[in-house]
């Protein structure tokens, strides 16, 4: 597994000053994003973008007192909350206060047109020869050194008649084999963890994550009944660990770089991130489609040139269970379906785009069109689930003279902020009511990758707006890829672990190496979700049956009613009926162990006569052993 830049080296003092020289540069927030994506030359200095009045604030479509994200708020904005550098690497901090403690180990693109939605573009083209590519080694040499400054970026040579393209001998080569494809891992779990920021060491709260190659480690302090402290530790292996110090350019090469290539091989892809409001969603997804797209178009007008391949960007968002066009004035979207069971999104503008400068300055109106609120751990928190896509299209004969049809997508979702109930009681109504929407709709999303992964006949879409959204991103040749976003924090401790759980559980759910120990695994966890469905992310009691009663005033109306309802009084049913006790069971989240350094795959969970439902899982696993069938 993939280790740069996660651990402390020799180099770490390099990774630390390049990784806030990349974030924190400029004074300006509009070139702070595009630094840290890596792409400050193609910050825009004409006034192509809208002045900030242009989407300062849509009123009505029920966004009562909801403010928006106007330009000069980018998805650095806040950052007063940071100092440069913030905190010294995780594992030069003190963990005196750990060791001195009695330590318990829990095992545990510019010629805009409206989206033609008749047309079968939702349809994935058939198979189709892509002849004179170059087949070498994509990833070669990448592991050993980060390339903070992307040469080929920063090379004022212009090549391929396409501007910000790399130079020729700079140009990776993508091999779009069907191997490369396969290779790509259908599920992958990115964990990210951000720096302490400066409210969090006002208040002297200490750094409780150690991160190691691909696993963390979370330090919890508890109070024993006598009062003494003590710290139980929670360890957790992912594919990928990134800390503090790891640029947005890595993340982008651990996550979205891999699944570039394939998606000129019919496969959607969909990337989100996960985590507690404030823990660096935005700030983690915001740069990623811009390097997507540099190296679509690096693929189009190189490895692919004259085989019509087109490129088309759409953004949108998700809030309040409605869809609203962030390139088009917030106008409100329809989702419908097609009798094939295609989503397609009435009226969402669809943008074909070639130049990398444009996409910059769609990403830029569409960030700026988003709904914020403030939360407890974030004043400008995203409230809203924004889906940015880009999709690779091509005429059927691949000419251009026959109209353009899908060949892959590639969907980046910032999800809302997920928070506990408990932490939206000083909030008003709309806060706590946005919240519960976002919790149903992670919870949906959960729903859906475990089904996936399942092979269920059955997946629940309808469970949410964003799942029904997200449909045809999951279905077919798929790949998803999660990156949870931490923060280091003392106090977003039980946070931290709530959103380190739900990544564990859509890890534990790909079958990976398809090896008995996966399915076994899988079993376990499908077995356990069942008589928890809500573990993670349901609100406390109180908080819960009020936003039950307060309904959405949208939604109240019946205009969209849909399964979600039902879904929600499903599993709100379960929660009442006590099924989620027993939540605590780590053992059973933390399913991979680290061991002397060396990462053991799944173990059964131990049995805990106390918890019935071990005694199921159990039951379950001697059933898969003896019958070899999943149960
Ligand atoms: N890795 C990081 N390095 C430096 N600053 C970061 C990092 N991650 C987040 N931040 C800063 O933390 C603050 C909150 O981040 P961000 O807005 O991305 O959180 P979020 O998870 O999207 O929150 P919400 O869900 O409420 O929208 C921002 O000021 C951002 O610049």
């Amino acid at each position: 597994m993939n280790a740069v830049g996660r651990q402390r080296s020799g180099t770490s003092a390099v990774h630390h000053q390049r990784q806030y020289s990349d974030n924190f540069l400029e004074a300006s927030s509009n070139g702070r994003w595009l630094q840290s994506a890596g792409l400050q030359h193609f910050q825009s200095s004409n006034n192509s973008v809208p002045s900030p009045q242009d989407f300062g604030y849509y009123g009505g479509e029920g966004q009562g007192t909801r403010m928006y994200r106007n330009v000069q708020r980018t998805f650095t904005g806040g950052s007063d909350l940071f100092a440069e550098p913030l905190t010294p690497p995780a594992n030069s901090r003190p963990l005196g206060n750990w060791k001195n403690r009695e330590e318990q180990v829990s095992p545990n693109e510019f010629s805009p047109g409206l989206l033609d939605l008749h047309s079968l573009d939702t349809e994935l083209l058939p198979e189709m020869a892509v002849p004179g590519h170059t087949s070498s080694v994509y990833h070669a040499g990448r592991r050993g050194s980060f390339d903070y400054s992307e040469p080929y970026l920063v090379s004022s040579k212009q090549t391929g008649g396409v501007r910000g393209m790399p130079d020729n001998n700079l140009l990776k080569s993508f091999a779009p084999d069907k191997e490369k494809t396969s290779n790509v891992a259908k599920i992958k779990v990115v964990v990210r963890k951000r720096p302490l920021n400066k409210k969090e060491l006002a208040k002297n709260e200490e750094d409780i994550i150690e991160t190691h190659f691909n696993s963390l480690t979370v330090h919890e302090t508890k109070l024993k009944v006598d009062l003494t402290e003590y710290v139980e530790k929670h360890e957790f292996v992912f594919d990928a660990v990134l800390n503090e110090e790891v640029s947005n350019d890595e993340v982008y090469r651990e996550t979205v770089e891999p699944i570039v290539p394939i998606i000129f091989q019919r496969t959607k892809a969909t990337c989100f991130a996960y985590g507690q409001t404030g823990s660096g969603k935005t700030y983690t997804m915001k740069p990623l489609p811009l390097k997507a797209s540099r190296d679509i178009l690096r693929l189009m007008h190189h490895t692919y040139r004259n085989q019509g391949f087109q490129l088309f960007f759409s953004f949108f968002e998700i809030y309040g269970g409605k869809l609203f066009d962030l390139l088009n004035d917030r106008k409100k979207l329809c989702m419908r379906e097609d009798g094939k069971q295609q989503v397609c999104i009435v009226g969402l503008q669809e943008y074909r785009v070639s130049e990398v400068e444009t996409i910059t300055e769609l990403i830029e109106k569409g960030s700026a069109a988003r709904s914020t609120g403030t939360t407890g751990a974030n004043e400008e928190s995203s409230r809203s689930h924004a889906i940015l896509q880009l999709a690779i299209k091509r005429s059927g004969d691949g000419s251009g003279s026959k109209p353009a049809r899908v060949v892959g997508k590639l969907s980046f979702i910032d999800l809302a902020g997920s928070e506990r109930g408990a932490d939206t009681t000083d909030n008003d109504r709309q806060t706590r009511m946005e919240g519960a929407e976002i919790n149903k709709s992670l919870l949906a999303l959960k729903e859906c990758i475990r089904a996936l992964d399942n092979d269920q006949g059955h997946i629940p879409f309808r469970g949410s707006k964003l799942t029904e959204v997200l449909r045809d991103s999951f279905v077919g040749d798929s790949r998803t890829v999660m990156i949870s976003c931490i923060s280091p924090s003392s106090g977003s401790c039980e946070h931290t672990l709530n959103t380190l759980r739900y990544a564990d559980r859509v890890k534990s759910l790909s079958k990976g190496n398809n090896s008995k120990k996966d399915i076994l695994s899988s079993t376990l966890n499908l077995k356990e979700s069942m008589t928890l469905p809500l573990a993670s992310v349901l609100p406390p009691a109180s908080t819960f049956e009020d936003d039950i009663a307060d309904s959405w005033p949208e939604q109240a109306d019946g205009e969209e009613y849909d399964a979600s309802e039902k879904f929600y009084e499903q599993e709100k049913s379960s929660w009442k009926h006590g099924k989620l006790e027993g939540y605590s069971l780590s053992n059973m989240e933390d399913t991979r162990r680290r061991d002397n350094g060396q990462t053991n795959w799944k173990v059964p969970p131990k049995s805990d006569p106390k918890h019935s439902h071990s005694d199921d899982g159990l039951n379950a696993l001697l059933k898969v052993i003896t019958t070899g069938k999943l149960v």
